[in-house]
């Protein structure tokens, strides 16, 4: 295993943010962590790059201890930075160079402007390149020494459609290169579409840690109903239903049927709404996704 985990601890103010987690992560694997805003998923992360001390557990990253070897480990993992704090006065040359000079090796500066699709910019200031040449710049100073594991927290917060995706083209080239790719994100479809495990996080814990396609299939339900009454109903009205599988309230009110048989579900259910009267407002179906997982597992939205 390229990292392991085991029963990571953090404590801030006598709450425990991250709260005894475990996992591990193969050679190769695009591994994410997924959880809203405050679940601990950069404490996580760097408590991983040696960047901030457990009050609990081991971390292992190739075979080194990452809490007490924090030098060997620094030359082995990749850490993507803000492009914001780049320094906008340097050429893209010089600031490759300058990142490379933190490390005992670096690969050739051709070499990566190259793989970034950064040809013809070693000459220009970093001020000068466009947002998408910068987020890949970010991305070339953190495998700038060849490291085997690169760690993104939340790599597309804030991105466009196309530059979230030119993201997940970059981060699927770093694993067709062989490396690890740990990364965070609030976006149930980056998880979905990019990551090869991921490990969905709540609270400090993880609560589900699967391959998207696997996390799917413990919902034993390939479709979701959602709508809202104007009068709640006692959750046995719809756990009859053909299909439904479970029934689940919301935090912000709404009835949420995981069903395996959608048709037959929505069949049964609009006359039972008629029969009694009710309104069902924001009547909506879709696939299931990660976000159902998460709404199964927890009663919250990934996203308000
Ligand atoms: N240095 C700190 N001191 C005190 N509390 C902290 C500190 N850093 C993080 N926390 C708390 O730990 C919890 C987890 O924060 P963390 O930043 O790891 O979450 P996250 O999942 O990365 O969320 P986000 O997407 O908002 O960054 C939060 O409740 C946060 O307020």
């Amino acid at each position: 295993m390229m990292i392991q985990v085991k029963d990571l601890v953090k404590i801030y103010n006598g709450q425990r943010v991250v709260d005894y987690i475990s996992f591990e992560v193969a050679q190769g694997e695009i591994f994410g962590l997924l959880g809203p805003n405050g679940a601990g998923k950069t404490t996580t992360m760097e408590m991983m790059e040696g960047l901030r001390t457990p009050d609990g557990g081991e971390i292992s990253i190739d075979g080194h201890n990452a809490i007490r070897q924090r030098n060997a480990v620094k030359e082995r993992i990749g850490v993507q930075l803000q492009s914001t704090a780049l320094f906008d006065h340097l050429t893209t040359r010089e600031i490759i160079l300058l990142y490379g000079s933190f490390y005992a090796q670096m690969r050739s500066v051709e070499e990566l402007l190259a793989s970034f699709d950064l040809e013809g910019k070693a000459k220009t200031l970093v001020k000068h390149l466009s947002g998408g040449q910068r987020q890949r710049l970010a991305i070339a100073l953190a495998v700038v020494h060849d490291p085997k594991v690169i760690f993104l927290d939340e790599p597309t917060t804030g991105l466009d459609p196309k530059a979230r995706r030119d993201l997940w083209a970059i981060v699927q080239r770093l694993k067709d290169e062989g490396r690890t790719v740990f990364l965070s994100t609030h976006y149930m479809e980056e998880a979905e579409q990019l990551c090869d495990r991921v490990a969905i996080m709540d609270s400090g814990r993880i609560i589900a840690l699967d391959s998207p396609a696997g996390l799917i299939r413990q919902l034993a339900s390939d479709s979701v109903v959602e709508f809202v009454l104007s009068k709640p109903q006692p959750q046995e009205m719809f756990q009859a239903l053909d299909g439904v599988k479970e029934v689940k309230q919301a935090e912000d009110g709404a009835t949420v049927l995981l069903t395996d048989r959608l048709q037959s579900t929505l069949l049964r259910l609009i006359p039972l709404a008629d029969a009694n009267g009710w309104v069902l407002s924001g009547l909506r179906t879709r696939t299931a996704t990660l976000e159902d997982v998460f709404l199964q597992r927890t009663g919250k939205r990934l996203t308000q």
